[in-house]
């Protein structure tokens, strides 16, 4: 088993300070605990932050790095400005609402970012610090979307996975955040992404084709040379922990006290943070509506409120505080007795044991939040109850909603429909309490945390390794070997090459500077230049007639090697296909806005740049799909470009023009070629031996040199004119 890092924001223990010393505790969550023992047998590592340790004197920060060392923790201090930046600020002010459909809740000037992303460097730094070959990185959560990346750029070879706790949002929403792609680029640096459900993952997926135009394949992406995988692993709980403690007689005990307590009354169980997402306002008014409406349930009922104190220093907590209490007041005031009150607020946290002994007490459990990327107190209330009895009410935005089919499901905005489930828990028969029940715990225990770290690990094991990579070099030295060369045979693609890419190919058109560019590139002494073009020959012919190149047009079809030579094409390439095609690719474009078709004298293009990018796609790959189906072993191939799927007889590529154009090369002459798209590779593929390719742009190539883009290709041709 390969070396364990873990990385997330908090580390896994509490640093208690009082007047016998400092200690520092374990805790008992569930990543904790189901992370513990792989963590402890690969002999790992855990790195985060232990907590504000500002007001210790420099012997207990000694005691606790002791202690941490023991316990295989390795801390990151952060100061107090970070913390309210960092983590406060924009992973709890803005991604936290974001990721929960929350975006009025975020500030509107974004002021953290800046801190943000220097404290996820920091933690990149320390991982790397730490890292030895062969060693599985494993981050967790949105405090820390862009630590995979920095962690690539430090260790290329590293296996990295994340998780991503909290619900990821729909596109629309997510590419609401100034620094969106930022964020999913830093994601991309892992091997393996995790989500909780297929949803979540589904959302990610068209974020990266909206805002990278990156494609999922059923699930991988294609980035930077490697191969991200994504995946939803649900996260489970340490459910034998919780049956075992639910059977204890302390335990048992203490249930029986809380059950004779309200010996009349059946209970009702919310157990969360005090966070806004956890929709406490509208589970009380359901609770209200049910007593206003059926007097009948009144002195009957005893709903137990336990909120966790949870990220206190952020202002819309206070307010949810505020709101929380005050409905909390009138609900008693409106339904209490002098010898009892229907809401019992508890704002505080309780243990593991006292937590089983309440989820075990409970008739009906209410897990109501308006979104939730998991809710593990869920599952630990199913866990709890070996006596195969209570209710489940769940909200349908809890990702463990998907897993947990027989809860009584509910909308949390829908304040009636939920005093509805909420009366037909309390009075559900017991036989179906308990076959829904059953069901219930089945699932619990059997994809537990335990299950949700190995399916986690195996997955992220089994991710090849991204080979060593050679990075084609730069610039100054493709120019160095230009320069060296006697004779130079220039083949240069035009979109994306020498000009950048449009919105309508008509827009494209060369400027002034390129024109004269090329001009004196091949008036230069022992230089021929081509332009290898998927452009149709009249639109060559037009904008370069004039010049002493050799053209080439629609991907090699056609050719005019020289100014006044005729145009003739490749020989055996036949056009009767395309009264098939086209019909086809026109009734694509007809219910594709945006779509066009361009007709070639050899090809069909069925063009999607001005298309919503995520529909586009889809329908770009059904059409692939639908022509492959129709045309499978015929003449034709069916190509996927930049926005834009091209049918045209086989054996057509850029690749036929080198044949031609180095047939009558006088020796000593160096082969160059610059382009920047797919098309282009065919071209690489094609050049003699001791030829070079320059890629332009940030895409996976064969080529040995890499520029950056049009004004780089630009800037080289140009230097080749000085000196
Ligand atoms: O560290 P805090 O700021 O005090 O917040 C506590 C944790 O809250 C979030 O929990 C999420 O993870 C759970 C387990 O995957 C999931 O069930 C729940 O739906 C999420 O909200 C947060 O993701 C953690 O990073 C925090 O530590
Ligand atoms: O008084 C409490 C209330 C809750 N919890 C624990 O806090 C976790 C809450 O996780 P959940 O996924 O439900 O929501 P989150 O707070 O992570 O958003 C559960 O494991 C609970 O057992 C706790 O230890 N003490």
């Amino acid at each position: 088993m390969s070396r364990l890092l873990l990385v997330s924001n908090r580390l896994p223990v509490t640093v208690k300070a009082d007047k016998d010393g400092v200690s520092v505790v374990r805790s008992a969550g569930g990543l904790a605990t189901g992370l513990r023992g792989p963590h402890e047998r690969s002999g790992g590592l855990w790195i985060g932050w232990p907590g504000d340790v500002s007001r210790l004197t420099p012997q207990q920060r000694a005691s606790v790095e002791a202690q941490l060392a023991e316990l295989r923790c390795v801390p990151l201090y952060l100061s107090a400005s970070e913390v309210s930046r960092f983590y406060e600020g924009y992973s709890n002010r803005t991604l936290w609402p974001l990721c929960h459909y929350l975006i009025d809740r975020i500030p509107e000037q974004e002021r953290d970012w800046d801190v943000y992303r220097k404290v996820n460097e920091r933690f990149a730094d320390l991982v790397a610090r730490h890292y030895q070959p062969g060693d599985t990185i494993w981050v967790h959560d949105y405090q820390l979307m862009l630590v995979p990346a920095f962690l690539r750029a430090r260790l290329p070879q590293a296996r990295i996975g994340f998780f991503f706790h909290i619900p990821f949002p729909s596109s629309e929403i997510f590419r609401t955040l100034p620094h969106r792609a930022d964020l999913v680029r830093g994601l991309l640096g892992a091997d393996l992404i995790g989500f909780h459900t297929i949803t979540y993952v589904r959302h990610f997926s068209s974020t990266l084709m909206r805002l990278l135009g990156l494609e999922t394949v059923v699930d991988r992406v294609a980035y930077d040379g490697r191969e991200v995988r994504l995946g939803a692993f649900p996260m489970g709980i340490d459910a034998q922990a919780f049956e075992n403690l639910a059977k204890e007689p302390a335990v048992l005990e203490e249930v029986r006290t809380h059950r004779e307590k309200s010996s009349e009354l059946r209970l009702l169980l919310g157990v969360d943070r005090l966070d806004y997402t956890k929709g406490i306002p509208r589970r009380l008014l359901a609770v209200q509506r049910l007593l206003e409406r059926e007097p009948t349930w009144r002195g009957r009922l005893r709903f137990v409120q336990v909120a966790v104190p949870s990220r206190t220093a952020v202002a819309d907590y206070a307010a949810y505080r505020d709101k929380v209490d005050e409905l909390v007041g009138r609900i008693n005031g409106l339904y209490g007795s002098v010898h009892n009150v229907p809401v019992h607020y508890l704002y505080r946290s309780f243990n593991e044991r006292q937590l089983t002994a309440l989820y075990r007490a409970a008739d009906v459990m209410f897990v109501t939040p308006i979104r939730d990327g998991m809710n593990l107190v869920a599952k630990e209330f199913c866990a709890a109850r070996p006596d195969e009895d209570g209710v489940l009410v769940l909200s349908e935005f809890a990702g463990a909603a998907d897993e947990m089919g027989d809860a009584v499901m509910v909308n949390p905005y829908d304040v009636e429909g939920m005093a509805d489930a909420l009366e037909a828990a309390l009075e559900m028969p017991e036989e179906e309490r308990r076959t829904r029940m059953r069901n219930l715990r089945a699932r619990v225990k059997e994809y537990d945390v335990h299950w949700w770290v190995r399916s986690f690990l195996d997955e992220l094991q089994a991710t090849p390794t991204p080979p060593p990579r050679v990075e084609p070099a730069g610039a100054e030295e493709a120019l160095a070997q230009l320069r060296e060369a006697q004779c130079l045979l220039l083949l240069i693609d035009y979109d994306g090459t020498l000009v950048p890419f449009a919105p309508k190919p008509e827009l494209a058109s060369p400027d002034a500077e390129l024109l004269d560019l090329l001009q004196r590139l091949a008036s230069r002494r022992d230089t021929r230049v081509h332009i290898v073009s998927g452009r149709p020959r009249e639109t060559l012919e037009a904008w370069f007639g004039g010049l002493p190149l050799g053209l080439h047009a629609e991907h090699g079809l056609w050719s005019r090697p020289a100014p006044g030579a005729p145009w003739t094409s490749q020989e055996g390439v036949t056009t009767d296909w395309k009264n098939l095609v086209r019909p086809v690719l026109e009734s694509f474009a007809a219910r594709v806005p945006g779509a066009f078709v361009e007709e070639k004298s050899g090809s069909l293009a069925w063009h999607y740049r001005q298309v919503d990018p995520v529909f586009g796609a889809r329908q770009a790959r059904e059409l692939r799909l639908h022509l492959g189906e129709v045309f499978a072993h015929g003449p034709l191939e069916v190509l996927p470009g930049d926005k834009v799927v091209e049918v045209r007889a086989r054996g057509v590529n850029k690749g036929r023009v080198v044949a031609l154009v180095t047939q009558d090369m006088s020796p000593g002459t160096r082969v160059v070629a610059i382009g920047d798209d797919r098309t282009d590779e065919d071209l690489f593929a094609a050049l003699p031996e001791g030829s070079l390719a320059i890629h332009a742009g940030g895409k996976d190539t064969r080529a040995r040199y890499r520029v950056k883009g049009p004004p780089e290709v630009r800037r080289l041709l140009s230097s080749l004119l000085v000196g």
